[in-house]
């Protein structure tokens, strides 16, 4: 195969039996009932592919969706997915080119000036510009661990209630999340897709999904068999927790870590400053391994950067690198006024920062500090305090979160 052979095109309805099989191989996974909720899923003509001939070789998709930037502004995202090469196929730059044709397509269309996703491996995507905006605490909880006895857990009780009666509570709950930083829109046919409950997905995950809800918040949940009959070890795993209040989340968490049988509570999506970890007796019974969540990949940095609010007042001249974008690759001059808001814009005044493309994706929603990147030698100031300012503009507070289901 040579270079010259390929093409690149996005789908069209025709390729998706296609684009399932190619899929299917790449991810290992052999589920036709999620490629049915995938028809739904997967926008067929946002879907870049790359062929040999007819034979697709392998495919990036990108949905249509909002994702809520520092200071509550909804801003539309390219939420980037089902990114795969066939086997036999790999490390011949069809990544490359799908990426590629990506970015540029985003570009040149004018659409999202913001792609994300969440990445099967950390190794891959920051090549293409993407950074880790977010993280998850990836929590593991003795079951039965106790809360310090101040812990208000209100009146209500939490109710298991089937899927058909608990998507539309749980659909509006969500929403009610709208202004956290990272919270991401879904459409009906995503909450199919995040909630997917097939064979395939319960063989791999143990139980069907639980739905356990409270008048201010809801848990989806599997358990995964452990022990012996007289000596159970059950493993629940929290896919989503969410709630509306802190008795809602305190109440939820209780009646997880209470459910009989249960040796152990893992929830790999916690939020970094869950306050689970405040309500616990002892901290300690919280152990957590963080992992990247959301990666972020700024496709026109000048619109993505007057787009969120800022923290603090700043006028910074950013040389960004950005060789796979030449579009934003050069200086702009970010100014933010007393209320946050950003204008951003090319210049040929002299730089204060340097910083990757791939990096400034990190800090944009402002969970990572980019003085954290500077201390790494990330981040070159030119200009004394360029860095301080700049990093206190960009953090936000409260810390983003995204489920990242996509
Ligand atoms: C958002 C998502 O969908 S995440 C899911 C990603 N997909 C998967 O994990 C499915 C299984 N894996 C695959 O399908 C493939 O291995 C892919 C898509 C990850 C890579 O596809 P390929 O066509 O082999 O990648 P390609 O040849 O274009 O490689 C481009 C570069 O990425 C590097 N790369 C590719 N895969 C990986 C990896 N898994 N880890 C680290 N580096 C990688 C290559 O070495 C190459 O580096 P270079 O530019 O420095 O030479």
């Amino acid at each position: 195969m040579t270079r010259d052979d390929l093409s690149t095109r996005t789908l069209t309805d025709d390729d998706f039996e296609q684009l399932a099989a190619v899929l299917s191989g790449a991810f290992l996974l052999e589920d036709p009932e999620l490629w049915e909720i995938n028809r739904r899923f997967l926008e067929i003509d946002r879907v870049h592919g790359v062929f040999e001939g007819t034979e697709l070789l392998g495919s990036a998709a990108a949905l249509t969706r909002s994702l809520t930037l520092p200071g509550g502004v909804s801003a539309p995202v390219a939420a980037v997915t089902w990114v795969g090469t066939a086997l036999g196929h790999r490390r011949r730059g069809i990544l490359s080119r799908l990426m590629t044709a990506q970015l540029h397509g985003l570009h040149e269309s004018g659409a999202e000036p913001i792609a994300c996703l969440g990445a099967s491996e950390g190794g891959i995507y920051r090549r293409f510009g993407y950074g880790v905006s977010t993280e998850w605490a990836g929590v593991t909880v003795p079951g039965k661990a106790p809360f310090r006895p101040e812990v208000d857990l209100g009146e209500d009780r939490v109710r298991e209630t089937s899927r058909a009666q608990a998507l539309p509570l749980i659909a509006a709950m969500y929403d009610q999340g709208a202004r956290h930083t990272g919270w991401m829109s879904r459409a009906a046919s995503h909450w199919d897709f995040a909630l997917a409950d097939t064979q395939a997905t319960r063989s791999r995950g143990g139980s069907r999904l639980h739905f356990a809800l409270h008048p201010e918040g809801y848990a989806v949940y599997r358990v995964h068999p452990g022990g012996t009959f007289s000596a159970p070890e059950y493993q629940l795993h929290v896919l989503e927790l969410f709630s509306t209040s802190p008795v809602g989340h305190a109440a939820l968490w209780r009646y997880l870590l209470d459910v009989d049988w249960i040796s152990e509570v893992r929830y790999p999506k916690c939020p970094t400053t869950d306050p689970l970890f405040s309500l616990l007796a002892d901290r300690r019974q919280a152990a957590s391994r963080p992992v990247d969540a959301l990666w972020v990949r700024l496709v026109d940095v000048d619109r993505a950067l007057a787009a969120r609010r800022y923290s603090a007042p700043l006028d910074v001249v950013l040389e960004v690198l950005d060789p796979r974008c030449p579009w934003n690759d050069g200086r702009l001059r970010l100014r933010v006024d007393e209320a946050g808001a950003a204008t951003a814009a090319a210049t040929s005044e002299p730089a204060d920062l340097t910083i990757g493309i791939a990096d400034l994706g990190a800090v944009f929603l402002g969970a990572a500090r980019l003085s954290t990147l500077a201390a790494s030698g990330l981040v070159s100031e030119h200009r004394a305090g360029a860095v301080a300012e700049a990093s206190r503009a960009f953090l936000t507070d409260p810390v983003p979160y995204c489920t990242v289901d996509f």
